[in-house]
């Protein structure tokens, strides 16, 4: 892909996002349940058909997977070189409350892992950009704004940041165990501005033990190890991997470069 084409991705989520936000301020998000029995509304649509039709415009050659969108049979995406995975609307229960913590998530996926990532917060027109090994930008709709440093590390606390709208027993369970030997914050948010806070050093670890999918976290499992970080599976400790036969993520952890290199991933070991 050649240079130019990065800079209409930025174009591109920023239009979806003023659509989004357009809703946002509407009085009508017609909202209804998906079989999953988590809520869609007007605006994921919205997004989702801005995405589709403006990315496959600039690149016809990749196809393009969409949470809003028929998923197409392992059989066929199993052969996909490379493809968009897309959360038009990641954080609709966010939206819906009308709490701001809602984002658009895009990633380019090569084989399991995404090469690519933007993640764009519609709501403060801001957005985070990486390219595997080539730093993490922040970007509004004109392109990039700037590269963004890795923070410090936090040394007095280990800070855990969880859904917002979903708290799961078995995250109870384990954060109880990390707590007996690690001083804790709880931070609770919605959508990929969990990622976002890993990498602005907001927080230090995500944890999820519920359902989620791989376009809720291609992008910014991209960013958090692009910052030395890793995302790893709570069945065995090994690295998520996208692009499998059912597009559910296991339940995982993500954290920071500095939770990743101390004893803490031993420790997760023995009390898993
Ligand atoms: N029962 C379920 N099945 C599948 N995905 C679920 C789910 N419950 C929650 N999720 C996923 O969790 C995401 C929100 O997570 P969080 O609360 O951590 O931000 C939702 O993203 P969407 O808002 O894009 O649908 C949704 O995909
Ligand atoms: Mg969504």
């Amino acid at each position: 892909m050649e240079e130019k084409n990065f800079t209409s991705v930025f174009n591109i989520l920023a239009s979806a996002g003023d659509t989004i936000l357009k809703v946002y301020r509407s009085d009508n998000y017609k909202t209804s349940l998906k079989t999953d029995r988590t809520p869609v509304t007007r605006a994921d649509k919205a997004s989702s058909k801005i995405i589709n039709e403006q990315l496959s415009k600039v690149f016809p050659e990749i196809p393009i997977l969409d949470e809003e969108t028929t998923i197409p049979d392992y059989s066929v995406r199993k052969d996909w070189k490379e493809f968009f995975l897309v959360d038009p609307l990641d954080g609709t229960k966010e939206f819906i409350k009308q709490n701001g913590e809602f984002c658009i998530n895009l990633a380019l996926i090569e084989g399991d892992s995404p090469r690519m990532g933007w993640i764009y917060h519609p709501l403060s027109k801001r957005g985070w950009y990486c390219k595997r090994g080539e730093g993490i930008f922040e970007f509004d709709k004109k392109g990039i704004v700037r590269k963004i440093e890795k923070p410090g590390r936090c040394p007095e606390k280990l800070r855990i940041i969880t859904s917002r709208s979903f708290f799961k027993p078995q995250e109870k369970e384990l954060i109880d165990k990390i707590k007996k030997e690690y001083k804790i914050e709880i931070i609770h948010r919605g959508s990929s501005i969990k990622q976002i806070a890993i990498i602005l050093g907001e927080a230090d670890m995500y944890l999820k033990a519920g359902p989620c999918s791989e376009w809720d976290t291609a992008p910014g499992q991209l960013l958090v190890e692009e910052f030395g970080g890793s995302v790893v599976r709570l069945d065995n400790l090994e690295r998520m991997k996208y692009n499998k036969p059912v597009m559910k993520n296991p339940y995982f952890v993500m954290q920071n470069e500095y939770l990743t290199e101390t004893r803490f991933l031993d420790f997760l070991k023995k009390h898993l």
